[in-house]
């Protein structure tokens, strides 16, 4: 079937609407394939996790939702939006927690979201509303005035929610969100997720985080040299039945303990600034 750029027939995938769609994407470096063919669908309210060891394709992905990379061929969507053909419009509907998310650190939580939420809306809401956003996305009331310089990876991250839920974001994307947070800060931001998904937003987590995984997940996408080898549905499965999916796919043959990725692989690499 044909897939206008502008003009595009919404598909319906199994759990609704589609509202991130990936077909045949790909994206060659030098000739090498970082992502090669991808078909996917994440319908509203989904959250789907990507899974795959270093070097997979699992940040191409993101970056080719983003339109942080132009794909090599085939296309994007973001809801109606062609990622390629209408950057702004699939943007505006986009929540990005990169691994390090990075706030303007002389402004509070709070002025920091009137800043993101003014780059996507012309209704500046009232300090009260963005300060309630904040404190729903799971930032400490103490905390919503304070410069974020003060803030904790987990606190940034609440910021970057509290956008999402703000601006109603169609989808919300997040790269290893849990690297570096401790098992507490890790439940909070699985529960902060989980409330965007009921909301409505379709979720695509990339992570080494099985537990979280087996926490959040409807499904599971594992990534291998840049093509999606299985998809497979979460609902129900716990921590261990993750760890053993992945042991299938990446375990070498007659090697004993391999290892399993960490918790919490924290890079040092700086991110993107927050898409709004
Ligand atoms: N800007 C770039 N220039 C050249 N090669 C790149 C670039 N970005 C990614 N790659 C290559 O594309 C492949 C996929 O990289 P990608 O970052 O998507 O993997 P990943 O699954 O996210 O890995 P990780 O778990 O380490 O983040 C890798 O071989 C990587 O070296």
């Amino acid at each position: 079937m044909h897939l206008s750029h502008t003009v595009r027939r919404r598909r319906r995938c199994p759990g609704g609407p589609a509202m991130l769609t990936a077909n045949k994407l790909s994206k060659s470096y030098g000739g090498a394939p970082a992502l090669d063919a991808l078909d996917l669908e994440v319908p509203a309210g989904e959250v789907f996790c990507l899974l795959g060891p270093n070097g997979a394709g699992k940040t191409t992905t993101l970056n080719l939702f983003l339109g942080f990379t132009r794909p090599s061929s085939g296309a994007a969507y973001v809801g109606a939006a062609h990622v390629e053909a209408d950057p702004l419009g699939a943007r505006r509907k986009i929540a990005y927690v990169p691994e390090q998310v990075r706030l303007y650190p002389h402004l509070s939580g709070c002025e920091n979201l009137a800043y993101f939420l003014g780059l996507s809306q012309a209704r500046a809401p009232s300090s009260a509303e963005l300060s309630r956003l904040l404190t729903a996305a799971g930032l400490p009331e103490g905390a919503v005035h304070r410069p974020a310089s003060g803030y904790s990876k987990g606190m940034r991250q609440k910021v970057v929610l509290a956008l999402s839920q703000a601006k109603r974001a169609a989808a919300l994307l997040l790269d290893e969100p849990t690297s570096g947070l401790d098992p507490g800060a890790v439940r909070e931001l699985c529960s902060a997720i989980r409330r965007e998904s009921d909301r409505g937003a379709a979720v695509l987590m990339v992570t080494h985080d099985l537990g979280a995984v087996a926490s959040i997940a409807r499904r599971i996408g594992v990534m291998k040299a840049g093509r999606l080898v299985e998809v497979t549905s979460a609902t129900g499965v716990s921590e261990a039945e993750v760890i053993a999916l992945y042991r299938r796919h990446f375990d070498p043959p007659g090697d004993a303990a391999p290892p399993l990725p960490s918790r919490s692989s924290a890079a040092a690499a700086p991110a993107p600034e927050v898409l709004s």
